[in-house]
């Protein structure tokens, strides 16, 4: 069984390579720029030339919002699409999520 093969809800294999998945398909909407796509609109700055960084003021707000009122399902849905917005903008400057974790591992003593 590769390491991609199983169940979304029940596999922790799974969820370990939902930010690898998640980035490919993210680089995938900036290669092809499908029609009807919210990652190919921020992309093509069809909601603006600063939409991505606007969405992640806003969704970094709603964070420290849904921390201050100790929500913990907002929290986590609030974490989810600042993530979300962090790789759009990774990808839109040409880093990888590699990239990224070089930085973190750098940081590890
Ligand atoms: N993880 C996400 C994700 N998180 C958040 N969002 C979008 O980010 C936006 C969040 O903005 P808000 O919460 O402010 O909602 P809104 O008021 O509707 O925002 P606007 O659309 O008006 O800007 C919503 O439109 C969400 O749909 C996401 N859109 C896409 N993804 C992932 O990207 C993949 C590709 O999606 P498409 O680009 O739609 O093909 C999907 O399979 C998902 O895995």
């Amino acid at each position: 069984m590769s390491d991609h093969e199983g169940d979304a809800d029940g596999d922790p294999a799974v969820r370990a390579d939902v930010l690898d998945d998640l980035f490919a398909t993210i680089e995938r909407r900036k290669a092809e720029l499908p029609e009807g796509s919210y990652t190919t609109s921020l992309f093509t700055h069809e909601k603006g030339e600063n939409a991505v960084l606007e969405k992640l003021g806003e969704e970094s707000t709603e964070v420290v919002l849904a921390a201050k009122d100790d929500d913990r399902e907002e929290l986590l849905a609030e974490s989810a699409d600042l993530v979300y917005h962090l790789l759009v903008l990774l990808a839109e400057k040409d880093c990888t999520l590699e990239d990224l974790r070089e930085e973190l591992a750098a940081r590890f003593a």
